[in-house]
Parts: structure tokens; C-alpha cells; sequence
């Protein structure tokens, strides 16, 4: 199996964590140290570090940092809480974020002996299994593709997001060593440009072409029956089998259904949410406007605002299948993903 990516998201050195600063890529390669709670929360809330599973491992390492900090103070157990609570209102959706913490927070609760190397043990293993969920699911996604496709992806799903390999990157990474890939089309994703700035460039790191189109070219490709499958991510998947992810996928699934086109899911367990029974409770992150509004009007018209929602909802009877590590659901809509669980 291919090694992970030359470059990965995050770094652990035993005592800090590196993050690749995603808003700098690809014009510039720079990792920042982190020594505190408070610093990873921030480099969550700011997007330095995004994707799912990558803010979920990168949360479990802001809890070791914690405990490094205020261990063995007498009241260290309680402001590693405040910490974790801190680390929790980083971002809303992705629900592999509160996944990670409440991982962190049984180790806590069960009180071991070396604390410290105990919650760095939870975190280095939150963050191995990871990376062997991405490529088990990648073999299963390019299994169930069963040979050579053109595949449309969303957003980054890739090692950028992930702990390495990715999760819809995976399926395609998996594909492109089976020599199964005819053409890889990354749409460029606005407005912060997940596509267009990382998944090319992601790609390219390791040798695989593709080839980016502007969100609104999606319809017209798919018209011209250029793509057999659009394969994504996912930040948090309902026990219906309904899909947060990436604003724009909701478009995509529609567009596919009216073309004829497969929608894959590739997600590890860690983004299962069985204590949702539909998508309709899942909360949808809005982040400032000005992201939207930076490359625009810039007079600062009042009456110019913006609405910024980084996530949609696609039902699960838009899906054709959910893959994950442990196994794949064809036809969710009809089936739902309980049988998935962990
Ligand atoms: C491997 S899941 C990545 C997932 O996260 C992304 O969101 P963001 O870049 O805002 O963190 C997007 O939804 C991707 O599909």
C-alpha cells in the first residue's frame, strides 16, 4: 500500500503539534507549533487545520497538550475540562470533532495511573486507526467501482483532512494504483476554495492528474456524460443515512440524479452519528460573511451583505453508497447505516 502523502496535515512531536497552515496552500508549505489547548481550538476556528477526521485527531492532541500543561496542579483535571470544552465549540458540524473528545474524556474518567501517557497513547491511536480506516475504505470504494471510471470530487477529502491517505482521495488514490482512474475532475469548491488550492495540489503531490472546473461547469459535465461517479466526504452521517458535508454537495446529488451519476459517501465510523435519526437536526456551520464577500464589492455598501453556510444536508435517497472502513451501504435511502456501526 502506497505510503501517506509527502505532506500531511498534522505533525505530533510527543510534546507539540505541527499544523500545516491550509489557508497558506499551496503558495506556501508552513507548519506551526502548538503547546496549548487554546492555540489548537484556535487553529480549528481559523481553518488551518479543516476536514473532519483532521480537526477531530487534531482536537484529540489539544486534549495531551492540556494535560502536559497543567498536570499535576490540583485542580488540573478540571481545567483540562474547560480545555475540552474550549476545543468543543471550535466548529459545530463535523461530528468526528465531539467523537475524538468524548474518546479523550473516557480515558480521563478512567482515571489511570500515568494520566499523561495515557492520553497520548488515545491520541496517537485516534489518529493511527485514522489513517488505516482511510485505506481500508479506499479499497473498498474502488472494490465496489470494480474498474476504470471518471470521477468528480468535492471539496478536500484527502490526506489535508484527514490523519493520511483521505477518505473520498482514499477511494481515488486506490483507484489510481489499480490503474482504474480515466480522469479525476476536482471542482474548485468556493468559497474557500478547498478544491481549487488543495485536492489539485494534494493530487498532484502524489503523480495523480486533475483536472479543476469552476462549481457552476458540475451540470454541464455531467450533461455531456463525462463523469460515472462523484465520490466525497462526509462531516457527520445520520442513522438514516442522510449526509452533512461540503456546501455544494446537496447541488451535486441532484444534478447526479437527474444524469445518471453514482454518489459515493467515503467516511470513517468516527463520522457516524446514530443519535441523529435524520439530517434535518444536524447543526450547519455560518461562518463570517467576508469570506464570501472578500473577492467582491468591497465598498463596504451596507446594503451588500452575504449568507456563508459551509455545510447542505444531501438525503440518503440521493446516495447510491456509503463506504466506510468497516463496511459499505448500497442504497441508504432504503436501508439506512445502523448496520455500520461501530
Ligand atoms: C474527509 S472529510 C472532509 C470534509 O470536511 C470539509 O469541510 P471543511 O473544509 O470546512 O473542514 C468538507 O466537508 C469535506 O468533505
Amino acid at each position: 500500500m502506497s505510503s501517506q502523502l509527502s505532506v500531511q496535515a498534522l505533525q505530533w512531536t510527543g510534546s507539540s503539534l505541527n499544523v500545516l497552515d491550509q489557508r497558506a496552500l499551496p503558495a506556501h508549505i508552513r507548519y506551526d507549533e502548538y503547546r496549548d489547548a487554546a492555540g489548537v481550538a484556535d487553529a480549528i476556528v481559523s481553518m488551518r487545520v479543516r476536514g473532519a477526521p483532521a480537526i477531530g485527531i487534531a482536537a484529540a492532541y489539544g486534549v495531551v497538550l492540556s494535560a502536559k500543561y497543567h498536570y499535576p496542579d490540583p485542580t488540573w483535571q478540571d481545567k483540562v475540562a474547560r480545555d475540552i470544552d474550549l476545543l468543543a465549540a471550535s466548529r459545530p458540524t463535523a461530528v468526528n470533532l465531539f467523537w475524538a473528545l468524548a474518546q479523550m474524556r473516557d480515558v480521563l474518567a478512567a482515571a489511570p495511573a500515568d494520566p499523561l501517557a495515557a492520553l497520548a497513547a488515545k491520541a496517537e491511536a485516534i489518529h493511527a486507526d485514522d489513517i488505516a480506516a482511510n485505506y481500508a475504505m479506499g479499497e473498498r470504494g474502488a472494490d465496489l467501482i470494480g474498474g476504470a471510471c471518471s470521477v468528480l470530487t468535492h471539496c478536500n477529502a484527502g490526506a489535508l483532512a484527514t490523519g493520511g491517505y483521505g477518505t473520498a482521495l482514499g477511494v481515488i488514490r486506490s483507484l489510481h494504483r489499480r490503474g482504474q482512474i480515466n480522469k479525476v475532475y476536482a471542482d474548485e469548491t468556493r468559497p474557500w476554495l478547498q478544491g481549487a488550492r488543495l485536492t489539485v495540489w494534494e493530487l498532484a503531490q502524489d503523480g495523480i492528474p486533475a483536472t479543476l472546473i469552476a462549481d457552476s461547469a458540475a451540470a454541464w459535465l455531467m450533461k455531456s456524460g463525462k463523469i460515472d461517479w462523484i465520490v466525497v466526504g462526509a462531516d457527520r452521517i445520520t442513522a438514516n443515512g442522510d449526509v452533512a458535508n461540503k456546501i455544494g454537495t446537496y447541488s451535486l446529488a441532484v444534478l447526479a440524479k437527474r444524469h445518471g451519476v453514482k454518489l459515493m459517501v467515503a467516511a470513517p465510523s468516527s463520522t457516524l452519528d446514530l443519535s441523529l435519526a435524520t439530517g434535518d437536526a444536524i447543526e450547519i456551520e455560518e461562518r463570517n460573511p467576508n469570506e464570501l464577500l472578500a473577492d467582491c464589492y468591497l465598498g463596504g455598501d451596507s446594503l451588500v451583505g452575504a449568507w456563508n453556510p459551509v455545510f447542505d444536508v444531501t438525503p440518503a435517497e440521493l446516495i447510491t453508497a456509503i463506504v466506510t472502513e468497516r463496511g459499505v451501504v448500497v442504497d441508504p435511502g432504503l436501508h439506512g447505516v445502523r448496520s455500520l456501526a461501530p
